[in-house]
């Protein structure tokens, strides 16, 4: 298709008219066979010109709409389908065929039936427009006909524009009743659309608690775990991301000296020091009491080393809020390692933590870092 629509939805719409297009050229090349059984049938009193003119009539108009669908001009209008236009032109087509059909009409006005078809979609009002339109063009041809050729059956014509008139009474009210079942299954549609926006609000809602801590706010352990693997998975080789573990050191004494409200206050300060030391791509969780993780794709020893190290002071500078601290009260250890393509997360954590253990061994308030990894 040479019209590209702007995205998929315009897409879906345009295959549903074009095979609504394709239906109603379908329709129409039944009424060019009817037509010409009525010629070769003996029962087409005008000249056979007029049945080449109204073939000629249905070819065109079907070519015209064939290109305003191709080229996706009918996308600019408020009826994508065209229904009114087309419902138009094939009422327009088929008077003219009855009106040169002669007395034979009144056999094939049910054709007027099938041509409102393809208006059952439109609202009750407007279909009503065409089934008054239909049903005086239909009394007009035969009127003309007898005021030219003389009283020929008027009784058949009262009963032919009776039928018609009922016929065409029943579609209204049939209209009517499909237009409130549409309104009707298109609140529920809303209505759906409303509670599935809910529930997914809902789900946010509890995968959101499910992968966070409720003291910091920070990630959880399995969700970093999660993460950490799925980071592995990505890494080319001769990458590395960094990953640390981060304890608070002598946090018991704190918690002894100052309280348990105190300790959980001192969690939280970290957990917004490194928020805003870290980027939003780093990986930070609650690993399990005062021990953190950390995870920093795509970095190198060196950069990844001045992190843990800015971290660290940026910490030991931290002044919580309504805590009097002593100086130096505050510090925390690291211990460091590289991750590379192919390493296991649980040999990564092991090396992290002999780094720490050694931090902690050497005096705490210091980085320390084993970076041996696979690809060495
Ligand atoms: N306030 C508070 N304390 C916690 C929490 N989770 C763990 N802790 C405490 O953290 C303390 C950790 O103590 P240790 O494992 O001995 O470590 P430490 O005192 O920090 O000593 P080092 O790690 O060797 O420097 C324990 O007293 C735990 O009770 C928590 O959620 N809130």
């Amino acid at each position: 298709m040479r019209a590209i629509p702007e995205d998929s939805e315009q897409q879906a719409l345009q295959l549903l008219v074009l095979k609504r297009f394709g239906m109603a050229a379908g329709t129409y090349a039944l009424a060019l066979l009817l037509t010409w059984i009525t010629v070769f049938g003996g029962y087409y009193q005008a000249p056979v010109d007029t049945a080449v003119i109204g073939s000629l009539m249905i070819v065109v108009s079907q070519l015209v709409f064939f290109w305003i669908f191709y080229r996706g001009h009918n996308l600019r209008f408020r009826d994508p389908s065209l229904t009114e236009p087309q419902v138009l032109v094939g009422l327009a087509w088929l008077t003219f065929f009855l009106y040169n059909l002669g007395t034979e009409r009144g056999s094939l006005m049910v054709l007027y039936v099938l041509v409102l078809m393809f208006a059952v979609f439109l609202p009750p009002k407007i279909f009503a427009r065409y089934a008054v339109l239909a049903f005086c063009s239909f009394v007009g041809v035969s009127l003309g006909d007898l005021s030219l050729n003389g009283p020929d059956e008027p009784q058949a014509l009262l009963l032919q524009a009776s039928v018609l008139l009922v016929t065409l009474v029943w579609m209204c009210l049939f209209v009517g009743y499909v237009y409130k079942l549409r309104q009707r299954m298109r609140q529920r549609r809303y209505a759906l659309q409303a509670h599935q926006e809910t529930l997914r609000g809902m789900m946010r809602q509890l995968e959101d608690l499910a992968s966070t801590d409720e003291l910091t706010g920070l990630y959880n352990r399995r969700h970093f775990i999660n993460k950490a693997e799925a980071e592995l998975n990505r890494l080319r080789p001769g990458h590395y991301s960094g990953l640390a573990l981060i304890d608070l050191d002598h946090f018991k004494r704190i918690n002894d000296v100052y309280g348990h409200a105190t300790g959980d206050r001192i969690l939280q300060t970290f957990a917004s020091v490194a928020r805003s030391c870290l980027r939003d791509d780093d990986v930070l969780a609650r690993y399990g009491g005062e021990e953190f993780v950390l995870l920093l794709p795509g970095t190198d020893a060196e950069r990844f080393h001045a992190c843990c190290e800015r971290l660290r002071e940026a910490f030991a500078n931290a002044q919580p809020l309504d805590i009097q601290l002593q100086p130096g009260q505050l510090s925390l250890s690291v211990g460091l390692t590289l991750l590379s393509a192919n390493d296991s997360l649980d040999e990564s954590l092991q090396r992290a933590d002999e780094a720490l253990y050694r931090a902690k061994h050497k005096g705490r308030n210091r980085c320390e870092a084993s970076w041996v990894t696979v690809d060495a």
